[in-house]
């Protein structure tokens, strides 16, 4: 069956059934509205083909329901994610009869897959051009900080301090596009010469996601000038820019880079746990527009979630999906060497681990921090605590006296 299926939390407003709520969803997503209509008669009962249906509703008992509605394949546009978008996440939101309503994951058919050809990189594109193939080793990131104010020179100033710690990827913060203060091909210029100095130095390849967010007018032609110029990586903070943005870069044979996915702005759509969007329908839909590596959260940082939704959404992006390449999952928000273990313990080593702060912020600066984070990550694999492992390398000695460990 190519229908798609999608799960919500709800509850009904006051006086409302669950029944007659987990209806109003389905009636309000395909052929319904709030009342009956003229136009759907003996002449045009064909379109109630067209209808969803409301396959099941479970009481959790304190008042909140979960449903799955199953929502015909023919009245999605094969392609256009934007479009399922306003299906299963569209009007339902608003509906006065209902309180609250979260949807929880979607089941994508293979019928929805077969039309998104997806990450042209994913992990293991990633891991080929940093050369991590054979290790599996954990990848180590960096953004630059402070978020934004610096200008292109002292930019690259910063990567290659990161790029020679021993960073894996360095990328823009999602506030950094093309501001006066730093505009973006100078800043590429400037950062790629950076790292081309390091990788002379160090032997090491290190991705730069260059933050080309914008408007769908211009993302593709400043993608493939940016491109064209050299980059390495393009990152897209995809809550932003739109699904189609994502999409549109990866659907281009002219990007021959991976890209990054930001979800800046998702805690607003995923943070309530009753109503809104939960990161499980986010993620799927980064992986069939094709990006190759993407936020997800992590279990001991600075930004709110569970743990459990964080694991289940990295299992969605790097489970077999037929031809669908995996997705690098970014664990990232306030994290610094001594967080590495409890990061790596509970979410595994295939992984980006993200610091800006636990490394721009290490008591000797960038290149030390970089190599206090590398430091964590070698005594993990290692099966070393990180206090044992700081006993013969001071950069991760240091950070830990200014930080701990969790
Ligand atoms: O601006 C920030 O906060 C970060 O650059 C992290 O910086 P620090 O390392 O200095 O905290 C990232 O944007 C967050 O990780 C986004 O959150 P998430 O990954 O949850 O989407
Ligand atoms: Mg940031």
């Amino acid at each position: 069956m190519d229908d798609l299926i999608a799960t919500y939390y709800f509850r009904p407003g006051d006086g409302v059934t669950a029944d007659f709520a987990a209806q109003a969803i389905s009636e309000e997503q395909t052929t319904g509205t709030w009342t009956r209509l003229s136009t759907v008669n003996d002449h045009t009962a064909y379109v109630h083909a067209y209808d969803g249906e409301v396959m099941d509703i479970v009481s959790l008992g304190d008042g909140g329901y979960v449903t799955r509605i199953r929502y015909p394949y023919e009245i999605f546009e094969p392609g256009n994610i934007p479009q399922y978008l306003s299906v299963v996440a569209g009007n339902l939101f608003g509906l006065g009869k209902i309180s609250a309503v979260r949807l929880l994951d979607m089941d994508l058919p293979d019928a929805f897959r077969a039309v998104h050809p997806g990450p042209k990189f994913g992990i293991e594109g990633v891991r080929k051009i940093v050369g991590t193939e054979t290790s599996r080793r954990p990848h180590v990131g960096t953004i630059i900080k402070p978020k934004v104010g610096l200008n292109p020179k002292d930019t690259a100033a910063v990567a290659y301090e990161a790029a020679v710690g021993g960073v894996d990827l360095i990328k823009d913060d999602e506030t950094l596009t093309d501001q006066r203060f730093c505009p973006l091909m100078d800043r590429l210029a400037a950062v790629m010469d950076a790292l081309d100095k390091a990788e002379q130095e160090t032997g090491h390849r290190v991705l730069y996601a260059l933050n080309v967010t914008t408007g769908g007018d211009k993302i593709v032609e400043v993608g493939e000038r940016a491109v064209k110029a050299g980059a390495n990586m393009l990152m897209v903070d995809v809550l932003t820019a739109g699904f189609s943005a994502v999409q549109a870069l990866a659907a281009d044979p002219a990007i021959t880079v991976p890209i990054h996915v930001h979800r800046t702005m998702h805690g607003a759509l995923t943070r309530n746990p009753h109503h809104g969007i939960a990161m499980r329908p986010i993620a799927k839909l980064v992986r069939l527009c094709g990006g190759d590596q993407l936020h997800t959260g992590t279990v001991s940082g600075k930004m709110g979630g569970s743990a459990a939704e964080v694991l289940g959404d990295n299992a969605i992006l790097t489970e077999p999906w037929g031809p669908v390449a995996p997705v690098f999952p970014v664990a990232s928000g306030g994290l610094h060497p001594g967080k590495v273990h409890a990061e790596l313990a509970a979410l595994g080593t295939e992984i980006v681990l993200q610091a800006g702060g636990g490394i721009h912020g290490h008591p000797d600066g960038t290149r030390a921090g970089a190599a206090a984070m590398r430091q964590a990550v070698d005594a993990f694999l290692a099966g070393v605590s990180a206090e044992e492992y700081a006993k013969t390398h001071a950069e991760l000695a240091k950070a830990l006296a200014a930080w701990g460990t969790v």
